[in-house]
């Protein structure tokens, strides 16, 4: 009989992985989809309050999971929270938020809030994970959830689509450094997903209309439509996906 290529596993069976913004939203999700996979997922939020139900409910689906309280703002936090309990061989980077205004009343203390999540605190994070790797001697996934607006600009997204653009500078430039340590970084860049951080966006009628339209599949996305591509990312059917954006944007940016 002639041998066949072996099919990859997406099975994450002896893996570690840390996920932040799980409390909610796309975070919980990937938490929930990695947990699914058979990794030992920790789970962090700011506060561990909103986390108990998830982890409570995850634990009644028989997945292995604990909970860490952690601001990612606060990177001598984060970098103690990853020497303690990593090493990590998975980091899905949700947690992020987002201040809308036009460019020209952009306030200094919201532009300071949103990078100081959205880059300082994915970039210190990654870091902090890929330290814990390299020391290790372990290879490892580490997936960023960017945006489409990392790639797109966006009405009263100035500083949004700054911080996501340069995540996606950061995670190319890491993935190269750390290549030969089969360390693979990457980005997801979701269109708009149905989430506390989008209620807003989607209480508008006339807005959600028009992003149906700027959506090639004619409609908006659900946390299940990103669970997929984090699981992909995160197992052995990516080993040479790294330092690439993985647009789940519904075919917003084909154009
Ligand atoms: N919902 C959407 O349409 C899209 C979301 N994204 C990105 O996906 C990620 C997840 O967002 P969603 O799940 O939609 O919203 P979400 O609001 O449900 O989740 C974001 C989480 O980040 C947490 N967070 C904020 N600041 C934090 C900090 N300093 N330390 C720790 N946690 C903090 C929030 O508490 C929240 O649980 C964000 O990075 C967002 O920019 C990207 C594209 C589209
Ligand atoms: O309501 C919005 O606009 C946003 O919050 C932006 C989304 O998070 C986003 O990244 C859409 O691509």
């Amino acid at each position: 009989m002639m041998p066949l290529p072996k099919t990859p596993s997406f099975r994450l069976e002896g893996r570690r992985a840390l996920v932040t913004g799980a409390s909610s939203g796309i975070g919980q999700g990937c938490a929930v989809a990695l947990a699914e996979a058979g990794a030992h997922v920790v789970l962090a939020a700011r506060g561990l309050q909103r986390l108990d139900q998830t982890i409570q409910s995850m634990h009644e689906q028989g997945y292995s999971c604990e909970a860490l309280a952690l601001d990612i703002a606060d990177v001598a936090a984060v970098q103690k929270a990853v020497s303690q309990q990593g090493p990590f061989d998975i980091l899905v980077n949700s947690a992020g938020l987002a201040r809308h205004a036009a460019a020209l009343d952009t306030q200094l203390e919201d532009f300071d809030t949103v990078m100081n999540v959205n880059l300082r605190g994915a970039y210190f994070l990654t870091q902090a994970v890929a330290k814990g790797l390299i020391e290790a001697g372990k290879p490892g996934s580490l997936i960023n959830i960017s945006s489409q607006m990392a790639h797109v600009g966006g009405v009263d997204r100035s500083v949004y689509c700054a911080s996501k653009f340069a995540v996606e500078g950061f995670t190319k430039a890491m993935a190269i450094e750390w290549g030969r340590a089969g360390i693979r970084v990457n980005t997801v860049c979701p269109t708009f997903i149905r989430t506390p951080l989008t209620e807003q966006t989607f209480d508008q009628p006339e807005r959600v209309r028009w992003i149906e339209e700027k959506i090639k599949m004619g409609r908006t996305g659900v946390v299940e439509d990103i669970m997929g591509s984090v699981l992909y990312l995160a197992s052995d059917a990516a080993a040479l996906v790294t330092g690439t954006a993985l647009m789940v944007d519904g075919g917003w940016t084909a154009d």
